[in-house]
């Protein structure tokens, strides 16, 4: 029998064989073990060589034997990858690409279904929504999210396992309750009146950075809201060390957010993901914090932490770190873009400030209650995160054994990610007339007709995964624009709203550009 190192048809069978293992399971986050594995592998192939193979006389003569075999080897499997994604890929009858704008995208090929990886697939469509996500849904969440596990357990997002899910969300759900949002107004309301005093004292200036005072003031809320800590942003007025680190740890993301394989490299290796492991032990940090002290008010962590131990289980440190970024970058980058659209359309800015100022008009400030119920401002709020979408690639889910059947009749095989686009199907025409135009009265009596399918609306996602958090975004959102609106008149300075167009990312969640804005205060106020 021929010796299996030298048979160049063994080798490649190998190389076959191990393009066959390795597309039928999910061996993303396996990746970090290829290198030094297959360098103990070739180690020990070359010794053996050396030692058993009585033709080799030398050293060298084995290494150049075992060079040869694994040349045959990658060769073979290099070329079984290629030509069965070019030729036999279960997708491969969908449109491949694997970087750029998912919407440029489905326009450049004028499909509803793109494939955006070797077995990822974007699906704008409204009908494909119950499917994926529906709470009838088999599909379960993506490879994505098991990316930081071995660090730091999973949090309530990103288990992948429904039945952990389900049990953990209860007590999720108890924190952002009727009653509990009801704990939480007078911090809202403290945070917001301290926002508009600290930004008139700005009104001097020929240029105010309003998106940094609104990161400011979507993490102090979240600092006291989750953990009843002070993080006194708003007071010193400039940036902490926690904003910083959420951008640079959700940075790679953007990057490499569609390859789980490489950012599971990256925090295991540290390489690239530094950032991310200093934020992970800063929140951990936090939380242990937290765990010392009996707050006065109620806090999200006083329906999350287990107060008859003294140990901090390893995945509410995960829900500590999704705590911050989930409830802080989200409304700061929506607020961020709701008022660049006021600069941008000032007929809208001066059409919502004459409707908030009805709203208790002998009031110098409204507080969360006043606000409640203004159609028109939740109108205007529901374009910012129509058009700029704080989540806006999506998220994502893998199918389950068996596949699904899209409504189009489209099969997808099993274990394949899959997600729609929230940021293309919320700019669909299809779904909504004028798709492009920030129209707050079509969430209004005024011009429900500009919606032609609201199904086709999810910023905070659908489902059993849906936004735990989304009435106290809401809340907060609604707060702060209209105490805004009343007490400037707003409008661009600096770079006139240039940096938030070109400079916000995609980093799964949306890392909006700097905003600069001149203030002018309101006589009446
Ligand atoms: C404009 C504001 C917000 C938007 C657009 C938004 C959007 C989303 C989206 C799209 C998801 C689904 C993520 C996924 O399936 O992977 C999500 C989940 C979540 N959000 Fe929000 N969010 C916002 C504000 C908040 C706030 C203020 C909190 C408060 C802490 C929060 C907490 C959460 C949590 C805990 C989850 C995970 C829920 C689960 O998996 O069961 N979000 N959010």
């Amino acid at each position: 029998m021929a010796d299996p190192l030298h048979s160049k048809a063994v080798v490649a069978a190998l190389g076959l064989l191990t393009h066959f293992i390795v597309n039928s399971g999910e061996w993303d986050h396996h990746a970090h073990l290829l290198v030094p594995g297959g360098s103990v592998l070739f180690g020990a192939l070359v010794a053996f060589e050396y030692m058993a193979n009585p033709l080799v006389s030398s050293f060298y003569q084995a290494f150049g034997s075992v060079v040869a075999a694994a040349a045959v080897y990658l060769g073979t499997l290099t070329a079984s990858i290629v030509i069965y994604r070019a030729y036999f890929h279960r997708l491969g009858k969908m449109s491949s690409y694997y970087a750029g704008v998912i919407e440029g995208l489905h326009r450049e090929y004028n499909a509803d279904i793109v494939r955006t990886g070797p077995r990822e697939l974007s699906v704008a469509s409204v009908e494909a929504i119950p499917l994926i996500y529906g709470s009838m849904s088999k599909c379960r969440k993506g490879v994505w999210y098991s990316g930081s596990y071995h660090i730091e357990g999973a949090s309530l997002q990103t288990t992948r396992n429904h039945q952990n899910h389900r049990e953990r969300r209860k007590a999720w759900d108890r924190a952002f309750n009727a009653k509990a949002l009801r704990d939480y107004e007078p911090r809202l309301n403290r945070h917001t009146l301290v926002l508009i005093s600290k930004l008139k004292e700005q009104v001097k200036k020929p240029c105010v950075r309003i998106s940094s005072w609104i990161g400011f003031y979507a993490f102090d809320i979240m600092g006291d809201i989750g953990y009843s800590r002070c993080f006194g942003m708003l007071e010193k007025g400039e940036e902490d060390e926690m904003i910083e680190l959420v951008h640079k740890s959700m940075a790679p993301l953007s990057i490499f957010g569609h390859i789980p394989w490489v950012v599971g490299i990256m925090l295991r290796t540290s390489f690239g993901a530094k950032d991310l492991l200093k934020f992970i032990k800063l929140t951990q940090k936090i939380l242990i914090e937290r765990k010392k002290i009996d707050p006065a008010e109620p806090d999200v962590f006083s329906h999350l932490i287990d107060e008859t131990t003294e140990e901090i289980p390893k995945q509410l440190n995960a829900d500590s770190r999704l705590m911050i970024v989930a409830g802080s970058d989200t409304t700061h980058a929506t607020i961020t873009w709701l008022i660049w659209e006021l600069c941008t359309h000032k007929d809208a800015q001066a059409k919502l400030r004459m409707i908030t100022d009805d709203i208790a008009p002998e009031k110098s400030f409204l507080d969360v209650d006043d606000v409640k119920d203004c159609p028109h401002l939740d109108g205007a709020i529901n374009e910012s995160l129509r058009l700029h979408p704080a989540v806006p690639s999506g998220v994502m889910r893998e199918t389950p054994t068996g596949g699904i059947t899209l409504p189009d009749g489209t099969h997808v095989p099993s274990e394949t990610t899959i997600w729609v686009p929230i940021h293309t199907i919320q700019r669909d025409e299809r779904s909504f007339s004028e798709p492009l135009k920030f129209m707050p009265e079509r969430w209004t009596d005024e011009a429900p007709e500009y919606v032609r399918d609201k199904r086709a609306f999810i910023p905070f996602s659908t489902g059993v995964y849906n936004c735990v958090g989304q009435k106290l975004a809401m809340m907060e959102m609604r707060v702060v624009v209209a105490n805004l609106v009343r007490s400037f008149e707003i409008e661009f300075a600096g770079d006139m709203g240039e940096a938030v167009v070109k400079k916000s990312r995609d980093a799964f969640t949306l890392s909006v550009g700097a905003l600069d804005v001149k203030l002018t205060p309101r006589c009446t106020t």
